[in-house]
């Protein structure tokens, strides 16, 4: 099958080269006109089709609330601009950038001083938590831990900015009525499953929070233990890993190509409607900038379901594999409709080789 041709939004935004003065730029978001929210008792939130979409045809372009780099710390290769509207992926060994003077920590790092006078302020409510929590994280919990904390910091400070209204929050410009919420209100709509998640890892991430967010002098947050614990939860459910190659169905392509390592993460507060088929008819990537754009993979019919896949479908082949990573790492048992025929064949082979017996 050939790849389909990208159908471009009617009104893509310009190619940022250097990135405006904003902090949260919502402003960049896109969505299709014939893509609206709606709910299922099964499976919460969705996206649906209220009309038919053609293969290739950009869906949905979603902005990020924070991003933050996923670093392995034995080979350190790329870093992002932490600039939330450039978020650049920078070869450190290739490019110098500019890092903070205060030494917080050494996955931050920013292009040039351009980019930094802009993440000023969003930077100045990590700085003090990075350089005292930072390497303890690392540490004594571990690096996800750490990536797990700092991504939930970097959505703190995004909210602090909103507050004190030096975002740029688009509550003034939504596209389409009150279809898709904007900014701090969009992050809280994510679900956290907080009764889904296991016994322990709710404890773990209590003591994490208790641990290393707690201390007011380094984070000025005004959210309780509970509302703290919620967040961790939101991130850990919503959050999507960044890659260099498209995640997506694996008809895309003659031959498949795995998406690679993550390097960063990111929460979509709107794209985290999408829920997962092992069958998915979106597939995303996401751009230079860190923006994600969520593509029909295929023509998508009037009122189906718009579904993406939350794992690497070229590496998670089998029905099996694929539901131990669903059940694993997404806390739910995957009824996609590949999932159910594959099951069924599975069921009836194993009759095949049952003993018969008559009654
Ligand atoms: C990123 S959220 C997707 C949006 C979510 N439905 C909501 O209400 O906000 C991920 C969660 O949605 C649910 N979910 C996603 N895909 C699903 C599926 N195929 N079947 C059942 N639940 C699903 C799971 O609880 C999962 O942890």
């Amino acid at each position: 099958m050939q790849i389909q041709q990208v159908v471009s939004p009617p009104n893509p935004s310009r190619v940022i080269l250097k990135p405006p003065a904003v902090i949260t730029p919502d402003s960049d978001f896109y969505v299709h006109p014939h893509i609206i929210p709606d709910t299922d008792p099964r499976k919460g939130r969705l996206l649906r089709a209220s009309a038919s979409i053609r293969a290739g045809t950009v869906v949905l372009r979603d902005v990020p609330y924070a991003v933050v780099p996923t670093v392995n710390p034995s080979t350190p290769d790329y870093l992002l601009c932490s600039n939330l509207s450039c978020s650049r992926s920078l070869a450190i060994r290739a490019e110098k950038g500019v890092r903070c003077p205060k030494c917080c920590d050494q996955d931050v790092i920013w292009c040039d001083r351009a980019c930094q006078a802009v993440d000023h302020k969003r930077h100045e409510y990590e700085c003090l938590w990075l350089k005292h929590k930072a390497a303890i994280l690392r540490r004594q919990e571990s690096q996800y831990d750490f990536i797990t904390l700092w991504h939930v910091v970097r959505l703190l400070a995004g909210w602090s900015l909103e507050t004190q209204g030096a975002s740029t929050l688009p509550s003034r410009r939504q596209p389409r009525g009150t279809d898709f919420k904007w900014g701090w209100e969009a992050v809280l709509m994510c679900c956290d499953y907080l009764d889904l998640w296991p016994e322990a890892q709710i404890k773990h991430w209590k003591r994490l929070s208790e641990t290393y967010m707690d201390d007011k002098s380094l984070l000025p947050c005004p959210l309780s233990p509970g509302q703290m614990l919620s967040l961790i939860c939101k991130e850990e459910t919503n959050t999507f890993g960044l890659y260099r190659g498209t995640t997506g169905p694996l008809s895309m392509v003659d031959r498949p190509v795995p998406r690679g390592e993550s390097y960063g993460l990111g929460l979509y507060p709107r794209a985290a409607m999408f829920n997962h088929s092992c069958e998915p008819n979106v597939s995303h990537k996401p751009d230079p900038q860190g923006r994600m754009t969520f593509t029909a993979a295929r023509d998508i019919a009037k009122g189906d379901e718009c579904m993406i896949t939350y794992f690497d479908l070229t590496v998670h082949k089998s029905q099996g594999s694929r539901q131990d990573v669903v059940q694993e790492q997404f806390r739910f048992r995957c009824t996609c409709d590949r999932c159910l025929d594959e099951e069924a064949e599975e069921n009836l082979e194993s009759m095949d080789t049952l003993p018969f017996r008559s009654i």
